[in-house]
């Protein structure tokens, strides 16, 4: 399921160039910097300090949750997708502990943005309570910054790509797309119970964001995961039963990466 990631520069002609040139104009960032940054394991590269491009995975759920897995292995993957309350970060957090991942969830990364005092702090505030989606520019430059910021290469990024054009966004800057995406599959009734019982405070559990949040997962969220699908690199999880049985469900995938 692990595919090598494709070196970038060995991709890149000439147009492909210009358009990384316009990339890092609108970004503040060069493509190739974002996924140099690794320092590989030397036991399994053989070559102390050498530096390997990231691995990717994605998960999302019935409300677009994404993972972003670098792994040790030459491969890159997209990683996290579900619906709100579908168990993308309940998950995360197990797969965490078991296999060393750093969890990059992008909607916590958002929720800081607002108590930091950043100039987009209130319009991630008003998205967020209007269950809308961010733009792109925004979340792209946070998500780079917090994989610059560790040391792990192996990073399960929670809650995007929510759209298709979140999904160019990234792919076009990273120049990568991921090995896998899993999908937490649950249905609306159990997300919004879940959602409404969490009971931590977030702005946007209540059931009129809830509510649109089901809507633009259903016309934002769903072509993604279609993509993916049609790629053949989407894991559609059973999101349904308690959290070791869909763990349970979790565990084969990332125990294949070992
Ligand atoms: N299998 C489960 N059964 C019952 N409750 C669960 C299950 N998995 C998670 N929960 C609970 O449901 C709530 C939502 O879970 P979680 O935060 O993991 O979802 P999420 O997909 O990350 O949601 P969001 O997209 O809104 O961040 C939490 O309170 C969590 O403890
Ligand atoms: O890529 C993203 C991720 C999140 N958002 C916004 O944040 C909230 C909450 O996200 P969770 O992943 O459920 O914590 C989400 O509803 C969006 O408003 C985003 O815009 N883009
Ligand atoms: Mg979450």
């Amino acid at each position: 399921m692990w595919r090598r990631g494709v070196s970038l520069s060995s991709m890149l002609s000439s147009s492909k160039s210009r358009l990384l040139n316009q990339v890092q104009v609108a970004y503040g960032f060069n493509a190739c910097q974002v996924f140099s940054t690794h320092v590989l394991n030397p036991a399994e590269d053989g070559v102390s300090g050498a530096r390997r491009k990231p691995f990717v995975t994605f998960v999302l759920g019935n409300n677009v949750k994404l993972v972003l897995l670098f792994s040790l292995k030459p491969c890159y993957a997209y990683g996290n997708e579900g619906g709100p309350g579908s168990g993308k970060g309940t998950q995360c957090t197990r797969i965490v502990n078991t296999f060393g991942f750093t969890h990059l969830s992008v909607g916590d990364l958002l929720r800081k943005e607002i108590y930091s005092d950043s100039e987009n702090g209130s319009m991630i505030l008003d998205t967020i309570k209007e269950g809308k989606i961010v733009p792109s520019e925004v979340t792209v430059k946070l998500i780079k910054k917090a994989i610059e910021a560790g040391d792990n290469n192996r990073i399960l990024v929670d809650g995007f790509p929510r759209s298709e054009e979140n999904r160019i966004a990234y792919e076009r800057v990273g120049g990568v797309e991921p090995d896998i995406v899993l999908f937490f599959d649950c249905p609306k009734e159990e997300m919004v119970k879940r959602v409404l019982n969490r009971n931590q405070g977030r702005i946007d559990d209540n059931i009129d964001t809830v509510k649109e949040r089901l809507t633009v997962f259903e016309e934002l969220n769903l072509p993604v995961i279609k993509y993916y699908s049609e790629k053949g690199i989407l894991h559609k999880i059973d999101g349904t039963g308690t959290e070791d049985e869909i763990y349970e469900r979790v565990l084969p995938i990332f125990a294949a990466l070992r």
